[in-house]
């Protein structure tokens, strides 16, 4: 596939993946991306995925011909871009690695060699002449591995940004860019938002005409839209006024309040999605609660504890650095409810949260009080 004139894709689609990095569903699939420039010298742009291996050096072979490879470039050394690295080094021993220290030492560590005769070690400000193309590297430090760096093409202004701006779901399936965006920023990238942050920086001082990502596709309109959504993200700003009411209950009770809330919010206008806890994906849980400016969180009382995937949410929320939301809390209990203080408890280290006061208390079952609580949930909610 043409990306420019002198670029090509040579990734692979995914379909055979069970969970990306071990734990996220990705119903489309998921695109592993590697891209080559042709010039004087010439440039792979990382590997792929270990099983796709030999379908990513056919790939490289129909674009390369009889030509070597002057230059592999790693830009992350996460194994679903690095896997190939020595494989691709049998066929062609002379390639030049260019990557970090950084990366090197991880390359010894899962190779058992740096490739120390073909190496060129790059830091932020390095180049790499290809002949009219010439790449600028900038460190990119935990977007989302310490070795991680991105490059520049300053030809055809196209920036290399590793993970960033990757998103779920293969390329051969056609689907809107910034859901599956976002539950891939929110769950791989978003405890990183400062280095990110850092790196939006540096890009702004860049002319960016096309985004290639590691993952999904090559951007290359309406820029700013993208790099608009990455800074709301990474600074932790919600994307949207509304409400996440996320819960879980095993006897029907808290459900019953969580739901009722929710027609109520719909009711005075609000934007909702209501979670199930135990039976959601819990990555597109999460995804929704840094997408939303309010979160309603509705456990039971548990053997003096909450419900296990309420306390797993709240826990993939502060791990991610959850901030600048406004928070509530159902709780039910039968004889010592303890909930809402044990989830207060959980974000008591969450900046800028407001945890409010209005909440709906349930013993056993809803009353009439509760539906009083659940009322003023509800107004202050949408106030
Ligand atoms: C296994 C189990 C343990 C519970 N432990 C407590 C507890 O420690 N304290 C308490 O007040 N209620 C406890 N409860 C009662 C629940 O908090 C709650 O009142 C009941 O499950 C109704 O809510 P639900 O219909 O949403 O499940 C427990 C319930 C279950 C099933």
């Amino acid at each position: 596939m043409r990306i420019t004139n002198d670029i090509r894709y040579i990734g692979v689609n995914d379909h055979k993946v069970d969970l990306f990095e071990g734990q996220y569903k990705v119903k489309n699939g998921i695109s592993y991306n590697s891209y080559v420039i042709l010039d004087e010298k010439t440039a792979v742009m990382d590997t792929v995925d270990a099983n796709f291996g030999q379908a990513w050096l056919n790939n490289l072979k129909e674009v390369m011909g009889d030509r070597t490879p002057d230059y592999l470039v790693i830009h992350h050394m996460e194994p679903d871009h690095s896997a190939n690295i020595a494989n691709f080094m049998e066929l062609y021993p002379d390639t030049t690695v260019v990557s970090s220290a950084k990366a090197f030492a991880m390359m010894k560590q899962f190779f058992g060699t740096d490739f120390a005769d073909h190496q060129m070690v790059i830091k932020e400000g390095s180049t790499l002449e290809l002949g009219e193309h010439t790449l600028h590297f900038v460190a990119a430090p935990m977007v989302h591995w310490p070795e991680v760096m991105v490059s520049y093409d300053s030809k055809d202004k196209v920036l290399f940004s590793a993970d960033g701006f990757g998103k779920f779901g293969a390329l051969d399936v056609d689907e809107e860019w910034a859901d599956e965006a976002r539950r891939y920023f929110i769950g791989i990238v978003g405890k990183y938002g400062a280095p990110v942050q850092t790196l939006l920086k540096k890009a702004a001082t860049l002319d960016i005409r096309m985004i290639c990502p590691l993952h999904g596709p090559v951007l290359s309109e309406n820029l700013g839209y993208y790099l608009n959504l990455y800074d709301t993200w990474s600074s932790y700003r919600p994307e949207l006024e509304g409400i996440v009411i996320a819960y879980a209950s095993v006897y029907g009770n808290t459900k019953k309040a969580a739901s009722c809330l929710a027609e109520e919010l719909s009711n005075r206008g609000a934007d909702v999605k209501l979670y199930d806890l135990a039976r959601c994906d819990m990555s597109e849980a999460v995804a929704d609660a840094f997408r939303y400016s309010k979160l309603v969180l509705g456990s039971l009382t548990y053997n003096g504890e909450i419900f296990p995937p309420v306390r797993n949410f709240i826990h993939e929320l502060t791990e991610r650095n959850y901030q600048n939301r406004t928070v509530a809390f159902i709780e039910n209990g039968t004889w010592a409810p303890t909930a809402t203080r044990i989830m207060k408890k959980m974000l008591e280290d969450s900046k800028n949260l407001t945890l409010l006061d209005a909440g709906i208390h349930i013993k056993s079952a809803m009353n009439e009080t509760n539906m009083e609580e659940l009322d003023a949930l509800a107004d202050e909610l949408t106030k």
